[in-house]
């Protein structure tokens, strides 16, 4: 994508066997999003207002008033470029940096869509949508994040004014964490537990003001700041993740997010006909975009190791010939091809979660509610499952560079202290693959009851023959057949959840079964999701793939993507009974052959992403692969090379090395 100077990754570029250009739109998901995402990540490229590369070294104040400088700029340039929803949703990824707009745009903007009644939707949306406020999500408390019935703050209804009295009862109900909060936002969608007449009726939303329009103090009644550093410098300290304490603060009852429940005017709790579920339809939301983000993530830190791997030389000179590339170590590529494969099947999945959630939105809009338990599900599960092999991906990457890895310059640590905490927000990955086998128990204890299992679920209707066949790959080349592999998965997900249903049925109570086997039943939603993952990446295979190549080189990567979960589970195969050990064995095999299908096509295959250098933000994944006069340059910028010797010489260092030397002549 960069033009300029010499390509030292130009032999590398020649090497591949396919049609980069065609893979771009693949990767994008279609010639008009790939133009879109071009266009947008050349606007931020070039535009100086967008710098990024400073921020490792600014103060927190500094940072984060350099972030509201950034988010304000940005909101200028889609107002006079008249920006569509998608490009500027395009604009705010290519930024690169988490600012309140995330919480706004991604929470609070959905909360009100999603749990709002008609007339909520009319009065707050306009005012949302032309950011002439600005709200963020405010679940969260210091005591409670995964469990939100154990929310705190109360929403108490008092008929004689038609008022909401929120407050905080205890120190542990205090919000904490909700990004945007700290400094920003001049409302919140805060979750209470709504009491009416005494009685609790659970945790709902409520739409509250915290702050002035005027001058943006809190209001009465309002304790509101930031919680402080989290990890890393930069990183996710550009966002005021805030803390909120409400004494006895009133709102007007139509604040109270009335689509699932409402409170009349006389005090009348009246349930509609839209299940409770849906007060948690945010979070469904953004778990779906969450899953996006993770092949985006991943697919960067792998372009990053990726080029380095074939910049980076060490042994194997031959005659005095160059040394050998890292990236034609086998145990390289074992390493870094099963994460290049991850990013596309991530993206994949990605793309069918988007059409899964779109679909349940408009069903829910039409009063369908039946096949919400399985996007909560997919939603739920894949957000764990990729954010977790995302996380530790980047950390991979970062080793897979070697020293140089370590450095702010290479890119990885930074991505890497912004990611991590996907494995945590919007539900703890583990609390949520609990949610996922809750789902799977009950799928299979309804199995042999007539109802068919559908959806993600739906290979569970021929269990009958998964949980007894046998696995037919007998030669390397029979790993290479989709339906010899899918069916490995899905017998290996259908036992693991059959064996745990079959141990929760030996315990008298089922809740005290499910925690004891808590472990297992993780283990066998994981094994669940990754069906899922291989078996949309199959699907995706099966559509007309344009392009010289192209589809050879999804196909490559399919099954490097299925044939390293093999590798990595395969107890769980094994112990199951799905795959002998020698068919373990050929996979390997064929694993191992695909590694060096790969090798050729590896620069092509991460060129493919289409990352400007300034996304990137990385000297080791530079697309010219110009590393080592950028790194020395680089070094010396570092504000401690201002001074030949350093501040603090004369008052610390001097009077040691004098005193190490009257000692020595002493
Ligand atoms: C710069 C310029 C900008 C310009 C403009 C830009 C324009 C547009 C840009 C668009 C940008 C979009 C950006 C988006 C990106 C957003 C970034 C986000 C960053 C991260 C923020 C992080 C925020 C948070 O973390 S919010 C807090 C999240 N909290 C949690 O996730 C809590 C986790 N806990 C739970 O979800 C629950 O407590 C749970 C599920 C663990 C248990 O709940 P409960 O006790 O009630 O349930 P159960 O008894 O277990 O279940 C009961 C029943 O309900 C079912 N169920 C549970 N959850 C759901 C659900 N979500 N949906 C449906 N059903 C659900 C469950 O299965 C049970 O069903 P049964 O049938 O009864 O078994
Ligand atoms: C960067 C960041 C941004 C955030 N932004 C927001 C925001 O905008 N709005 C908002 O409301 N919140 C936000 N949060 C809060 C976030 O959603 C919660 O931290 C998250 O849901 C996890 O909850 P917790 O902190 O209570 O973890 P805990 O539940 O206390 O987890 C601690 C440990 O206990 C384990 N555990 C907990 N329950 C169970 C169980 N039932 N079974 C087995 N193990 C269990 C977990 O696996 C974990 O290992 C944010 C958090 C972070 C880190």
């Amino acid at each position: 994508m960069e033009g300029g100077g010499v390509d030292h990754l130009a032999e590398e570029r020649q090497k591949s066997r396919f049609d980069v250009d065609e893979m771009k739109i693949v990767w994008a998901g279609s010639r008009h999003a790939f133009e879109v995402s071009d266009r947008v990540a050349r606007l931020v490229a070039s535009d100086p207002a967008f710098r990024k590369d400073n921020r490792n070294l600014l103060s927190r104040k500094e940072l984060f008033k350099n972030t509201l400088r950034k988010a304000a700029y940005a909101w200028k340039r889609i107002m006079e470029l008249r920006l569509t929803e998608e490009e500027a949703a395009k604009l705010r990824f290519f930024i690169d940096e988490p600012a309140y707009t995330d919480l706004h745009w991604g929470m609070f903007v959905p909360a009100i869509k999603g749990q709002g009644t008609e007339e909520q939707q009319q009065k707050w949306l306009p005012l949302a949508y032309k950011m002439q406020i600005i709200g963020c999500y405010a679940q969260t408390e210091l005591g409670h994040g995964s469990n939100v019935q154990g929310l705190e703050t109360t929403a108490t209804f008092d008929p004689q004014t038609d008022e909401f009295i929120i407050n905080s009862p205890t120190l542990t109900s205090s919000k904490w964490w909700p990004g945007g909060l700290g400094k920003v936002s001049t409302h919140a969608v805060a979750y209470a537990r709504l009491i009416v007449n005494g009685q609790d009726h659970g945790v709902h939303g409520f739409i509250v003001q915290l702050r002035s329009l005027d001058d943006h103090m809190p209001l009465p009644g309002i304790t509101v700041g930031d919680i402080g550093m989290k990890f890393g410098s930069g990183a996710y300290n550009t966002m005021d993740n805030g803390v909120l304490r409400f004494d006895h603060v009133r709102i007007p009852r139509n604040q109270m997010l009335m689509r699932v429940l409402q409170v009349t005017r006389e005090g009348k709790v009246v349930q509609s006909d839209v299940p409770r579920q849906l007060i948690y339809g945010t979070m469904v939301y953004v778990r779906q975009t969450i899953v996006s983000d993770a092949s985006s993530a991943l697919s960067r830190a792998v372009c990053i190791a990726t080029r380095y791997s074939a910049v980076r030389r060490q042994f194997g000179s031959q005659k005095g010939g160059p040394e050998t590339q890292v990236i034609d170590y086998k145990t390289q590529q074992s390493r870094l091809f099963p994460l290049l494969a991850s990013a596309y099947a991530f993206r994949f999945v990605g793309e069918w979660l988007k059409w899964l959630y779109t679909d349940v939105t408009q069903r829910l809009q039409a009063n369908d509610f039946s096949t919400l338990p399985e996007a909560h599900a997919c939603t739920a599960g894949l957000k764990s499952l990729t954010t977790s092999a995302t996380a530790d991906a980047i950390e991979e990457c970062r080793k897979l560079c070697g020293g140089h890895g370590y450095l702010t310059s290479s890119g990885l640590p930074e991505l890497f202290a912004v990611y991590i905490p996907a494995c945590t927000y919007e539900g703890d990955n583990t609390v949520l693959l609990l949610q996922v086998a809750r789902f799977l128990m009950k799928t299979v204890s309804q199995l042999g009851s007539g109802k068919q299992p559908v959806g993600s679920t739906a290979y569970m209707s021929r269990a009958e023959h998964l949980m007894q066949c046998r696995c037919s790959a007998q030669r390397v080349e029979d790993w290479l057949k989709p339906d010899v592999v899918l069916e490995a998965f899905e017998a290996r997900a259908l036992r693991m959840s059959v064996a745990c249903a079959q141990n929760l049925s030996k315990f008298s109570n089922p809740e005290e079964g499910f925690a004891e086997l808590s472990a297992d039943l993780a283990e066998a939603a994981i094994a669940h999701c990754q069906l899922i993952v291989v078996s949309k990446f199959v699907e995706k295979l099966q559509q007309d793939i344009p392009g010289q190549g192209v589809k050879q080189q999804l196909q490559t990567l399919c099954f490097v993507y299925s044939l390293h979960l093999l590798h990595k589970h395969q107890g769980d195969f094994l112990s199951t009974g799905c795959i002998t050990p020698k068919q373990a064995s050929l996979a390997n095999e064929q694993l191992r052959s695909l590694y060096s299908q790969v090798r050729p096509n590896a620069i092509a295959l991460v060129d493919a992403f289409n990352y400007t250098d300034h996304y990137l933000g990385s000297v080791l994944g530079r697309y010219d692969g110009n590393v080592y006069p950028t790194l020395y340059e680089d070094a010396w910028k570092d504000p401690l090379n201002d001074s030949v010797v350093p501040d603090g010489y004369h008052e610390y260092l001097r009077p040691v090395l004098k005193q190490q030397l009257r000692n020595a002549r002493l």
